[in-house]
């Protein structure tokens, strides 16, 4: 069986237009792609590594500086990079989470942090989403009130999403870090949607641990992320190994436990760090991908029987709709089925939308012009027309 990757098959981003939910601004820059070819062997950045043997003090590629500015990027003190977001709650939980110990999360809190919470034995505890799927401080403030006491103790780690993956939605993040602080909870901002698309400040949120997705949010290469904390925290995330061989009495330098030692080499590191201007000139553009998110939202909602699930007005390009009572009343008939919106859309050059998905679907702008994104709108409002359904303007 053939195992060598098909090239072509990229052509599906390079020829169209892709408003997948997940993948928009994980898009590699140009730049990125070409430090990916030059930097493609596995320790390409360890050819000046010098003591002390750690990959955020190699000074050439500039890999120390970038450690700097991607802390200062998102508004705190230190960063370390990270193998994906994932790999960032697991360092934050392996530190402050014991077997038995609560931990907060929410209802709406991505199912890779309630594995970095099993992974250490902790037992998570979900703070409720209002009706309008927003998590309040409120909510918070009870749920942590009630974890304390049928657990006997406060719980030692609060997980919040600066905007959650499923309504794409911006939650009350300075607000419950207050309300955990007031408890000596640390609070770990989940910025897999944030960090690298619109400006995050940790210090002004007032938490103390920002966690960014690279392949996600950052234009990098997978999997890659960031961690990033404050002063004080930084001592005890990134404390250092203190083992020893019990024969030979090796002793193993400066290596952070929960980094592993190092953490991203090559390829992934070097794409992240290629993109990181871009990146960081990009989120300074915010209100222009918003606008661009309207264009198409309003043309959806010109749709009639379009119902939108995210909070309104929108305050992320990610966007969940439900179109039960209108794309969806065409597949009922449609010899396509459900597959007509995308078989549809396809042919447009538009891809990135669940094939079959007609009821609750989401979609993210990110990273598209104001021209493909008034294209898009278009393009949603003639598929409805073509098959009968009713034009309004919102
Ligand atoms: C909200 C959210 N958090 C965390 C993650 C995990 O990110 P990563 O793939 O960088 O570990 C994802 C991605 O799947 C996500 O959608």
């Amino acid at each position: 069986m053939k195992c060598t990757p098909d090239i072509d098959l990229r052509d599906v981003e390079e020829m169209n237009i892709n408003i997948d939910p997940i993948q928009a601004a994980g898009r590699l820059t140009a730049d990125a792609m070409k430090a990916v070819i030059a930097y493609g062997d596995g320790y390409s950045v360890c050819d000046n590594c010098r003591k002390p043997f750690r990959l955020d003090y190699i000074e050439k590629p500039p890999i120390a500086t970038f450690h700097d500015d991607l802390a200062a990027f998102v508004g705190m003190d230190e960063a370390r990079v990270v193998p994906g977001a994932r790999r960032g709650f697991q360092a934050v939980a392996g530190t402050y989470v014991q077997k038995g110990d609560p931990v907060v999360l929410t209802a709406l809190s991505h199912y890779t942090e309630f594995i970095a919470v099993e992974n250490a034995g902790g037992v998570p505890h979900e703070i409720p989403k209002d009706e309008n799927n927003i998590i309040r401080a409120d909510a918070a403030a009870e749920r942590i009130e009630e974890v304390t006491r049928a657990s006997g103790r406060p719980p030692v780690l609060l997980f919040i999403d600066h905007v959650d993956y499923q309504f794409g939605n911006l939650h009350e993040v300075q607000e419950i870090a207050r309300v955990a602080h007031g408890y000596d909870i640390p609070v770990l901002l989940n910025g897999a949607y944030t960090v690298g698309t619109m400006p995050v400040d940790g210090k002004a949120l007032g938490v103390d641990f920002v966690v960014g997705s690279g392949h996600k949010s950052m234009a990098a290469p997978a999997p890659s992320g960031v961690l990033a904390t404050t002063a004080e925290r930084a001592e005890e995330v990134f404390r250092t190994t203190q083992i020893k061989g019990d024969l030979t009495g090796r002793t193993f330098g400066i290596k952070e436990v929960e980094m592993m030692g190092c953490t991203l080499m090559g390829v992934t590191l070097m794409g992240m760090m290629a993109s990181f201007p871009h990146v960081r000139a990009r989120v300074d553009r915010w209100d222009e991908e918003l606008a661009n998110g309207r264009i198409v939202l309003d043309a959806l909602r010109s749709i009639e029987g379009t119902v939108v699930k995210s909070e309104m007005p929108r305050r992320h390009t990610l966007t969940r709709v439900d179109t039960s009572a209108s794309f969806d009343l065409i597949a009922e008939t449609h010899k396509k089925r459900g597959f007509f919106l995308s078989s549809a859309l396809n042919k447009k050059g538009i891809v990135g939308v669940i094939p079959g998905a007609t009821k609750v679907w989401k979609f993210n702008t990110y990273g598209i012009s104001r021209a493909q994104a008034e294209y898009v709108a278009a393009a949603y409002i003639e598929i409805a027309e073509e098959n009968g359904l009713s034009v309004v303007s919102p």
